[in-house]
């Protein structure tokens, strides 16, 4: 549905992008995941063809592309990106925003009433932004994505300023999104809530994917101890070779290839440094972040 092939962004002598290339099929939600400033919110505005990449190039449905007017038009109707909480209007209300969205991609506004209830918004949305807290707006900018109802959204810091219980309220309307066949795109900072939707979790490090951790996929279970540095230091030589020892904390002993015997005598000689919970299970976006940009 969706390819990116060799993309190339430079901000003046600045690679951010280097000759990054990915595909993407509908009914999937990737997560894109790395550090401030390594280049996630760029990706989007090439996608979106709001920055011309150096080199390379987009690609949808095996044909469109943007070098040709009437694509970039038949484009343009199949994809919404998140609006900036800067770009509402303070005098129009939530109602408005909607059905600005609902009306220019959908051509219709029937179903918002339906969204209000689903976001819990019925209560504020016809008064005027000015009177929205922050994680009102937020919700807001959602709920215009879901009334544009495009196939293809890209979503920047959608779970910004919202509290707990509204970041479960939206992960669980993107499952049904994604049963809607929709491709979305999601770069957040809330790496364990990735988990709960996202079919893939992206990393990105030094212009290029470093990682793509497919969840379901990766079913390798490692056992998860947190150890000092100390306690670490002190059995590292009786640990596996293929162990890791993330952000200084949490030690990872990948089950895969070990005897029952072997894993049982591992499991004893780990317990006696048991402070917190020992857990087994794969690796999640948590610490695949670790591991690619906190240990050095
Ligand atoms: N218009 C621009 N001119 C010069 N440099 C830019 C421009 N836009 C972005 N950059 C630089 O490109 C790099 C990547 O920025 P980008 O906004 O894509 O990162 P990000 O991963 O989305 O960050 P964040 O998590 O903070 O949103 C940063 O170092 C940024 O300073």
């Amino acid at each position: 549905m969706l390819s990116i092939k060799d993309i190339t962004v430079s901000y003046k002598d600045k690679k951010v992008l280097d000759k990054l290339s990915l595909t993407a099929e509908k009914g999937e939600i990737i997560g894109l995941v790395a550090p401030n400033g390594t280049g996630k919110t760029t990706l989007f505005n090439v996608i979106a063809n709001y920055l011309k990449p150096n080199t390379g190039k987009v690609t949808f449905h095996g044909k469109l592309s943007y070098k040709q007017e009437k694509s970039e038009l038949l484009i343009r109707k199949q994809m919404a990106t998140f609006p900036d909480q800067g770009d509402l209007l303070e005098e129009l209300s939530g109602v408005d925003h909607m059905n600005l969205y609902a009306n220019m991609w959908k051509g219709t506004k029937k179903h918002v009433p339906q969204i209000l209830e689903q976001l819990n918004m019925t209560s504020y949305a016809k008064k005027k932004v000015k009177t929205y807290s922050l994680g009102m707006r937020q919700r807001l900018c959602f709920a215009m994505m879901v009334a544009a109802d495009t196939p293809i959204m890209l979503m920047d810091e959608l779970m910004n300023g919202l509290d707990v219980e509204n970041v479960a309220l939206i992960s669980n309307l993107l499952l049904d999104m994604k049963k809607q066949d929709k491709l979305i795109f999601v770069a957040s900072h809330l790496l364990e809530n990735l988990d709960l939707y996202a079919d893939r979790v992206i990393f990105l490090k030094d212009g290029v994917i470093i990682h793509e951790h497919r969840h379901g996929e990766d079913s390798n279970d490692y056992v998860k101890l947190e150890l000092s540095p100390e306690q670490y230091e002190k059995i590292l030589n009786q640990l596996p070779k293929d162990h890791l020892y993330l952000g200084n904390h949490l030690c990872c002993i990948p089950l895969a290839g070990m005897e029952i015997t072997e894993q049982s005598r591992m499991l004893e000689k780990l317990l006696a440094y048991k402070q917190k919970e020992l857990t087994i299970g794969p690796l999640g976006t948590v610490e695949y972040y670790e591991k690619y940009y906190l240990d050095k």
